[in-house]
């Protein structure tokens, strides 16, 4: 029960809650059910039928309607009394501003990406509003409160930028199947369904560089003369045999690696009867969600591997399907985890490519959740970190700052608890965000162009939203929709231009103003000219620094999971090590937030102990405890094991 001064500054209060989904469905209903009495809502999103097994407050009927709208009138079927506001929209939109962000008490974050994330911890910053931000990956999870000036913000900590693998490993020398799926998404489908004109190449290139790409024709292009099923055949053709036979010319390739074996249509699927299980689709389908090439092919079950043969099959009917229904979406798809095509052409492609290079296949299911970067979601983790962040959320409007806890939900259990408190840190004094310390990016003045600068540094690894970059008192570059058109034309000039060549020269020594006005964000750049960088391992071209120790400097790039930040399953780098009082977190959540340091371990004092003899199994689901010791700061203690004893950690 909440004690009076509580129920008093939770009845005044007026919260923020930015995200419905997962977490934001558990939480409205907790925040409604603990008393909340006025609660925005932002959400961009719709439902989808994939949403269903665990955001409870939709239905089947709600698929397509606002997350926002209908999490509202959810709750106030059972919270008839309370206003609840609902916006459909995307907390990046201009008209959620300082001021808006101003009217509340307190802002919490039920979000997936870390964009998002960066752009609510400035505008919390500059309205100096807390913040209780939150993740959940699986098992873990993670609930931390940012209050300026008291504690860290939340880019005060590393964030790991999205798993990314060099270009080399996925064009040519793949060795696992996460690079199958880079490869099949970010390049094959991105390449045929997305935009052509992107810098993309399908063709494996010889030592002889004149043997590659035949004339250097687009292979990606239909043919005048091709029917969709030729089409599709000379697209496989190409990937799996063609371009594996050119890469194998190249003898230097393979002397320490095993060789592929270039696949052909006709050695999989000897005619007649490759299309022998599918429909040929006639019917008129106008949802493209009902557009299935396994199941036009009998194939029902996602858990099923597939054939080498099944795969071939699969890859041809998609190909086909989206030739003949989804015409209109050519030329301008990205690739989308809860699209059902889309995840069975890149599943076929990336598991023949797969066969080629002696890597095992996989299913649709699980090559769903590499390529859509899910580690599948757990309603109770979810409905514990609901919990947290309404307890966090409590101590911030009783202004308890002494009782903030950064509290990890961990996979296993640790001094024989599964939710970890500890203190929170005091904002760190070079972080660029809530410190405002300069960075500093080397970088090649005379070669690379403002674009680069723009596209990688300052919206990228920066998270700016709009950004405005000066040179003294000399803008380079802004955005915006009310410039006048004839300075859009002047930056756009700018951005193709080297930096050493911009009307006010950006050299060695210069220092770099970014700003973005509806963030309140302004950080500086100290440029350093570096003539060469390592293509491996800094294949950016540039390098910044300063961002926070070590962890933005690995060896990056080319194809990434996705702009999403979350980890494939089979790399979830989660642990959780103990010594002493300290622990050592490295927590990722949905969107690869992660906090990689040591952090002290509030104590604990726990009564009524009971050793869990047995398993050392994880049954979340049954062994959560609200504890209520008569103190204000109590804290929900999970215990590992069936076992039925509830414990009490005392925070300090
Ligand atoms: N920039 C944004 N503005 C508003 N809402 C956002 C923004 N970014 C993400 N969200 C919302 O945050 C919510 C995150 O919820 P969750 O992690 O459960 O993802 P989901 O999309 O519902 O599920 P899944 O990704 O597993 O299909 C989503 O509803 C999403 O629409
Ligand atoms: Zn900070």
């Amino acid at each position: 029960m909440a004690s009076e001064q509580e129920l008093q500054a939770i009845k005044g209060a007026k919260v923020l809650m930015v995200g419905a989904g997962g977490i934001g469905c558990e939480l409205l209903k907790t925040l409604a059910l603990s008393g909340f009495e006025d609660i925005h809502i932002i959400d961009m999103d719709t439902i989808e039928v994939s949403n269903l097994n665990r955001q409870f407050l939709f239905r089947q009927c709600h698929v397509g309607q606002s997350k926002a709208k209908v999490a509202r009138e959810a709750v106030l079927k059972f919270r008839p009394n309370i206003n609840i506001t609902a916006h459909h929209a995307n907390v990046k939109n201009s008209e959620f501003n300082v001021d808006f962000f101003k009217q509340f008490n307190v802002v919490l974050n039920g979000l997936d990406n870390l964009d998002a994330r960066r752009h609510v911890n400035r505008l919390c910053l500059a309205a100096g509003v807390p913040l209780v931000e939150s993740g959940t990956t699986g098992f873990l999870g993670q609930v931390t409160v940012h209050v300026k000036g008291q504690t860290e913000c939340y880019e005060c900590q590393p964030k790991p930028t999205p798993k990314t693998y060099p270009v080399c490993t996925i064009t040519s020398t793949p060795t696992k199947f996460v690079h199958c799926i880079v490869w099949a998404k970010d390049l094959l489908f991105a390449k045929l369904f997305g935009d052509r004109t992107q810098d993309n190449d399908l063709n494996v290139h010889s030592a002889d560089a004149t043997n590659s790409s035949k004339n250097n024709e687009d292979i990606s292009v239909q043919r005048d003369d091709e029917d969709c099923e030729k089409y599709g055949k000379r697209i496989y053709d190409h990937v799996f045999g063609y371009n594996i036979d050119l890469a194998l010319s190249n003898e230097e390739t393979w002397k320490n690696r095993n060789k592929p074996k270039p696949i052909y249509i006709k050695d999989v699927l000897p005619e007649p009867g490759m299309h022998q299980n599918g429909t040929n689709n006639t019917l008129d389908i106008t949802d493209k969600s009902s557009l299935s090439a396994m199941h036009s092919l009998g194939l029902m079950n996602p858990q099923d591997t597939w054939t080498l043969a099944e795969n071939s099959k699969v890859f041809l009917e998609a190909l086909s399907l989206f030739l003949k229904k989804r015409e209109k979406d050519i030329g301008s798809l990205s690739f989308d985890k809860d699209d059902q095509l889309s995840v069975e052409f890149v599943t076929a492609a990336a598991n023949v490519r797969a066969a080629s290079f002696g890597i095992p296949m996989h299913s649709l299911f699980e090559s769903k959740g590499i390529a859509g970067n899910i580690v599948h979601a757990i309603a109770t983790t979810n409905a514990v970190i609901a919990g947290l962040i309404v307890i966090e959320a409590i101590k911030v409007l009783k202004n308890a700052a002494n009782s903030f806890r950064m509290t990890y939900c961990v996979e296993h259990p640790l001094k024989k608890m599964l939710l970890m408190p500890v203190e929170p840190f005091e904002p760190n004094k070079s972080c660029y965000v809530c410190s405002e310390m300069p960075l500093t990016l080397e970088v090649n003045t005379h070669k690379t162009k403002l674009r680069e600068i723009v596209e990688k540094i300052v919206k990228n690894k920066l998270g700016v939203n709009l950004p405005i970059i000066m040179h003294g008192s000399t803008l380079i570059f802004e955005t915006g929709d009310d410039l006048e058109e004839d300075m859009v034309a002047n930056y756009a000039l700018n951005l193709e231009k080297a930096l050493c060549d911009l009307p006010s020269p950006v050299t060695s020594g210069t220092v770099l103003t970014v700003e973005d006005f509806q963030q309140e964000f302004t950080c500086s750049i100290n440029i350093t000219h570096r003539e060469e960088f390592d293509d491996e391992k800094e294949p950016e071209g540039m390098v910044l620094l300063g961002l926070t120790p070590d962890l933005y400097e690995k060896p990056s790039k080319v194809a990434t999971t996705e702009e999403s930040t979350s980890m494939a399953p089979q790399e979830k780098p989660a642990t959780v090590s103990d010594s002493d009082d300290e622990i050592e977190i490295v927590v990722l959540e949905e969107s690869n937030r992660f906090a990689g340091s040591k952090r002290k371990l509030v104590e604990t004092s726990i009564t009524n102990s009971h050793d869990p003899k047995g398993k050392d199994g994880i049954n979340v689901a049954n062994d959560v405890g609200k504890l209520d010791d008569g103190h204000d700061d109590e804290v929900v203690v999970m215990k590992a094991c069936n076992e039925d004893v509830r414990k009490k950690a005392k925070l300090v």
